[in-house]
C-alpha cells in the first residue's frame, strides 16, 4: 500500500474533538440521536428479510454474488479461504488496541489533516451529535503508529496487519471479478485489476472500530449511516450484532454475526464502474448495553490517481451516468458532500469540474 491516499485530507482538514466516551448511566444530550440528526434514524425495519449469505464454493457463485450486488449491494460470505486463525488475530489486535489506556491511544491520535491513527470516524464532522464509538485507521505501514502504542510489542501487531492485508486484497479482487464476471465484463477491460497484474497499485485502508457498552443504545448511534467510498469493503465483526444495511422498501436489516463469516459491501466506486448496476449499500452500526463490539473493515480501492469511469460495455450506447474521476477526487468530494456525493457527481458534465 502506498500512502498517497493520505494526501486527500491535507486539503480537507476536519476538526473533531477527541473526547473520552462518558462513563454514565443515562445518555448525555450530545450523544442522543433522533430523526432530526439523521433522517433514517428511526426508519422501520422488516424482520423477515435477510442479507444474502453466499458459500464461495457454490457452483453458481458468480451469479449469486452478481445478484446480491445489484439488489442489496452487500452480502455475507463463508468458505472465503481466509484462515480463521487470522480472523482471531485481527480481533485480538483490535481488542488489544482499544483496551489500551486512553492516554496511550492518544499518542497515536489522527491529526486534523491526516488519515491514519486513533480518533472518531471522519464522517463525525457531518453530524451534530456524537457517535458512540472510537476508531483507528491504518493506511500504509502501521509501524510508526503502532510503535507509539506498543513500544515493545509493535512488530507482532504489524505482522498481523500485513498478513491480513495480503489475504484481504486477494479476496477483494476475487469477489470483484466474480461480480463483474456475472455482468459479462472480461479482465482485459480493466487492466489494473487483472488477476495476472497482481493488483499493482490498488490501495486500501483498514479501519478498526470499537463500540463500547452503551447505557441507552436505542437512543445512541455507533457509526452513522454512510456508504463506503471504495470498490468493495470486507468487514469482519466479532460475535456481537450491530451492523445494519438499508434496502429501499425494506428498511434497516441487521446482519447477524456468523462465526468465521465476512460481510462484503459494494462501495461507491464499483457503483460508478458498473454505471449504477451494482448498488453501494447504505449501512450503519448500532450499539448495545450488554457487550462491547469490535469490527475491522478492509476498504479496498483502485490505484488512487487512476481515472475510474463507467465501463463502456455496461453503458450500452446510452450516456454514462457518472463522469470519470480518480479515487482521490472522489474522496475529496465525499469529504465535502458526504452522502450527497454520488448524486452531485452525477450532475457534473465532465470530470474537469471535479477538483
Ligand atoms: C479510504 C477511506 C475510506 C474512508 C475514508 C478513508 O480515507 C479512510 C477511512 C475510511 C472510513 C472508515 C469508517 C467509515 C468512513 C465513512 C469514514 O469516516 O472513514 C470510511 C471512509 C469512506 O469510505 O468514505
Ligand atoms: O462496525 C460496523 O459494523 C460497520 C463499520 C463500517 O461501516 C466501516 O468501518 O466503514
Ligand atoms: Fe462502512
Amino acid at each position: 500500500m502506498s500512502s498517497t491516499l493520505s494526501d486527500v485530507f491535507i486539503s480537507h482538514p476536519i476538526h473533531i474533538p477527541l473526547s473520552n466516551l462518558p462513563d454514565v448511566k443515562s445518555l448525555p444530550d450530545s450523544y442522543t440521536w433522533t430523526s432530526k440528526d439523521d433522517l433514517l434514524f428511526s426508519a422501520s425495519s422488516s424482520s423477515d428479510e435477510s442479507l444474502p449469505f453466499i458459500d464461495l464454493s457454490d457452483p453458481h457463485v458468480a451469479t449469486l454474488v452478481g445478484n446480491a450486488c445489484s439488489t442489496w449491494g452487500a452480502f455475507q460470505i463463508t468458505n472465503h479461504g481466509v484462515p480463521l486463525r487470522l480472523l482471531d488475530d485481527i480481533e485480538f489486535l483490535t481488542g488489544s488496541l482499544f483496551r489500551l489506556p486512553v492516554q496511550q491511544k492518544l499518542k497515536a491520535a489522527r491529526s486534523e489533516n491526516g488519515v491514519s491513527g486513533y480518533g472518531v470516524a471522519r464522517i463525525a464532522s457531518f453530524f451534530n451529535k456524537q457517535m458512540w464509538s472510537e476508531g483507528f485507521t491504518v493506511i500504509g505501514s502501521p509501524l510508526h503508529d503502532f510503535r507509539k502504542l506498543w513500544p515493545n510489542h509493535h512488530l507482532k501487531y504489524c505482522e498481523i496487519i500485513e498478513e491480513y492485508e495480503e489475504h484481504m486484497q486477494k479476496l477483494a479482487a476475487k469477489l470483484m471479478w466474480l461480480a463483474l464476471g456475472s455482468l459479462g465484463v472480461e479482465e482485459e477491460e480493466i487492466k489494473w485489476a487483472e488477476h495476472t497484474s497482481d493488483f499493482q497499485g490498488t490501495q486500501a485502508a483498514i479501519q478498526l472500530n470499537h463500540y463500547p457498552i452503551c447505557p441507552e443504545p436505542e437512543r445512541a448511534m455507533g457509526l452513522a449511516a454512510h456508504t463506503d467510498s471504495t470498490l468493495m469493503t470486507i468487514l469482519y465483526q466479532n460475535n456481537t450484532a450491530g451492523l445494519q444495511v438499508f434496502r429501499d422498501s425494506v428498511g434497516w436489516v441487521t446482519v447477524p454475526p456468523v462465526p468465521g463469516s465476512l460481510v462484503v459491501n459494494v462501495g461507491d466506486l464499483l457503483h460508478i464502474l458498473t454505471n449504477g448496476i451494482f448498488l453501494s449499500v447504505l449501512h450503519r452500526a448500532r450499539v448495545n448495553c450488554i457487550r462491547s463490539r469490535f469490527s475491522t473493515a478492509y476498504l479496498w480501492g483502485p490505484p488512487s490517481d487512476l481515472m475510474i469511469s463507467p465501463l463502456p460495455k455496461l453503458v450500452n450506447h446510452q450516456s454514462p451516468l457518472y463522469p470519470s474521476l480518480t479515487w482521490k477526487q472522489y474522496l475529496a468530494t465525499k469529504a465535502t458532500h458526504f452522502n450527497q456525493s454520488l448524486s452531485i457527481i452525477r450532475n457534473y458534465l465532465s470530470s474537469d469540474q471535479i477538483s
